[in-house]
């Protein structure tokens, strides 16, 4: 991490529309690196219908203390239905492939998703592994095993 809170991370941009810029940031508070469809003409998507689509790029986590996760875009899936087949993708540390989206329409209108178009949106967030410890019993809790509505609608 550098000085500004920045972690520097491998990219590799596979598609040469994409020039040598990876995806900025849009603000300073941005949390998501938008992901554009790297396809070669425009592509409709049914209603219902799943299509993985590339993004141009591919990057290198390097770190096991490090995930991506594609989440959709706001305004995509809202106004429009499309979301992620996988309802959010999980990119591993150790993952040198192209990110690809799976893109869902889940709304009832064909969608046509343009070339280059921002499709998603990339998250890099910090991962805890763990070792279990295999117990019979767990040390009580308040909670114990009540889930699931158990404490009530409100
Ligand atoms: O939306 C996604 C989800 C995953 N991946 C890539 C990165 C990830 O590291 C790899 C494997 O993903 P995951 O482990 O979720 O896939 P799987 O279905 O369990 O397949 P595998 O057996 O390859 O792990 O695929 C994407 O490009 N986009």
């Amino acid at each position: 991490m550098n000085g500004a809170g920045v972690v520097s991370i491998d990219v590799k941009l596979l598609d040469s529309r994409l020039g040598d810029r990876p995806p900025q940031y849009a603000s300073a508070g941005s949390a998501g690196l938008d992901l554009r469809a790297c396809i070669a003409t425009a592509m409709e998507i049914g209603p219902g219908e799943t299509v993985l689509i590339p993004t141009g790029m591919a990057i290198h986590l390097a770190d096991p203390g490090l995930a991506a996760m594609i989440l959709p875009r706001s305004g995509l899936g809202h106004k429009h239905g499309i979301v992620l087949g996988n309802l959010v993708g999980l990119i591993d540390s150790d993952y040198q492939g192209e990110l690809m989206v799976s893109t869902w329409n889940r709304g009832r209108n064909a969608f046509t998703v343009q070339p280059l178009e921002r499709l998603a949106q990339l998250v890099v967030v910090p991962v805890l592994r763990v070792a279990f410890n295999v117990v019979d019993d767990f040390a009580a809790s308040s909670r114990g095993d009540g889930g699931f509505g158990s404490t009530g609608r409100s």
